[in-house]
């Protein structure tokens, strides 16, 4: 691979802003790519990878460079250089290579294989939690964690059939495949920009992960029913429930957060979802008038996003040991006030994107102990090792009384 001037620039850019100003990856990535837009797909893939590498590498490559967490012009070169002498790529003769210790950083990085804190670039406090919370599993699991996400699609079965859909991806020049165990996924075989296309446009997808689409199926939901999508979001599950209950009954859509709603409004509009109703939680109100409403509810809860690093590495370096113990209260206050919402015989899905126990079964099992008017019908662990996927956890419980 030959390193173009340009690309480099864009991306020692890129990083002076995550790193130094905190910004989100994904936002700097999408907007570092409207720069130029003479920009050539390869060229736009070569930014949006190297940018995500040096962000979930950030620790190793800080501690191979010397560069102390000090983040000045000269040191996110240093940083780069490492990325690209691991990378195997011959540096070309530019002022900033000048110098390069090759075999060093080579021998650094083999050096560091044995701490898996630096050797999977992740701070220490969250190594120590995740070996108290997974044993040696965690090995396996944050490994995992590491490995860049493949693109994954939702068909929305209100528009069209994942046959389809494949079909018409081909025509767009997308090749997918079908991914067993998950009815309606196709996984593309390269990034492309999917979001450009017209079928994105007409509605025919959602980009969901693989994991992601077990939850809506997990709350066995029928037409007709009157649903509760208590954690709503921007609506990746309530689009999901919507297509499965093939637009018939009632999703009322809760969210804390009323931007969160108007994108989930956007996207219904798009998936010709019509049976979902999006409402804000600015009081107690909302919430009680809907006690004992619901055939089924989702608790599609807030968590640490640990089982979706893959997608949002930086949350490594943005995570912070009290919020998560702050979310686990959260959690279990959010368990007791929306089971509320069903009634006697009902169904409801407590789920998360994390692969903790304590954000996890343990937050059920402390749930069920003091409810003994609801019982745990299933639940579903998925290890982001063993699945290939996103972490995720699911457990699905009945109102008996
Ligand atoms: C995991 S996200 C939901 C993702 C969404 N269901 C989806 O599939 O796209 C959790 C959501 O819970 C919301 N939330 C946080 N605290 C809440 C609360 N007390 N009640 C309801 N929603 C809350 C957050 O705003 C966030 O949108």
């Amino acid at each position: 691979m030959r390193l173009h001037r340009n690309l480099v620039l864009a991306v020692i850019d890129s990083l002076n802003y995550i790193y130094n100003d905190g910004l989100y990856a994904d936002k700097v990535v999408e907007k570092t790519l409207k720069r130029d837009t003479r920009w050539g797909a390869r060229d736009r893939a070569f930014i949006a990878e190297t940018i995500y590498d040096c962000v979930r590498w950030k620790r190793l490559y800080n501690e191979i460079s010397g560069t102390k967490n000090h983040f000045s012009q000269e040191n996110l070169w240093k940083i780069f250089t490492v990325w690209a002498t691991l990378k195997g790529i011959s540096l070309p003769d530019w002022k900033q290579f000048e110098g390069t210790p090759v075999r060093r950083l080579k021998g650094k990085f083999d050096e560091f294989q044995s701490n898996r804190a630096i050797r999977e670039s992740i701070p220490d406090w969250l190594d120590e939690m995740g070996v108290k919370e997974l044993g040696k599993q965690w090995d396996k699991e944050i490994e995992a964690l590491n490995q860049p996400a493949s693109v994954i699609l939702r068909t929305n079965t209100l528009k069209t059939t994942k046959k389809i859909l494949h079909k018409a991806l081909l025509e767009e020049e997308i090749g997918s495949e079908f991914v067993e165990g998950y009815p309606d996924a196709l996984k593309l075989m390269e990034r492309k920009n999917v979001f450009r296309t017209d079928i994105f446009k007409q509605g025919f997808f959602e980009v969901q992960d693989a994991s992601s689409q077990l939850v809506a199926a997990y709350l066995d939901v029928k037409p007709g029913m009157r649903v509760i999508d208590a954690c709503a979001g921007a609506g990746g599950k309530a689009l999901h429930l919507a297509a499965l209950m093939e637009n018939k009954g009632q999703i009322i859509a809760l969210d804390i957060y009323g931007n969160k709603l108007k994108e989930l409004k956007r996207r219904a509009k798009r998936a010709g979802a019509h049976n979902i109703e999006p409402r804000t939680i600015d009081s107690t109100k909302v919430i009680k008038k809907l006690y004992n409403q619901a055939d089924r509810v989702l608790i599609d809860s807030p968590c640490s996003g640990l089982g979706v690093l893959r997608r949002n590495p930086d949350a490594k370096w943005k995570l912070q040991p009290e919020f998560i113990e702050n979310i686990k209260k959260t959690q279990a206050e959010i368990l007791e006030s929306y089971s509320k919402f069903l009634k006697i015989g009902g169904k409801m899905v407590y789920a998360t994107c994390s692969i903790l126990p304590s954000e996890n079964e343990k937050q059920v099992q402390a749930f069920l102990k003091t409810h003994d008017n609801f019982h745990l019908v299933k639940e579903k662990k998925v290890s982001p090792a063993k699945s290939g996927f996103d972490g995720f956890y699911m457990a699905l419980m009945e109102r008996t009384a």
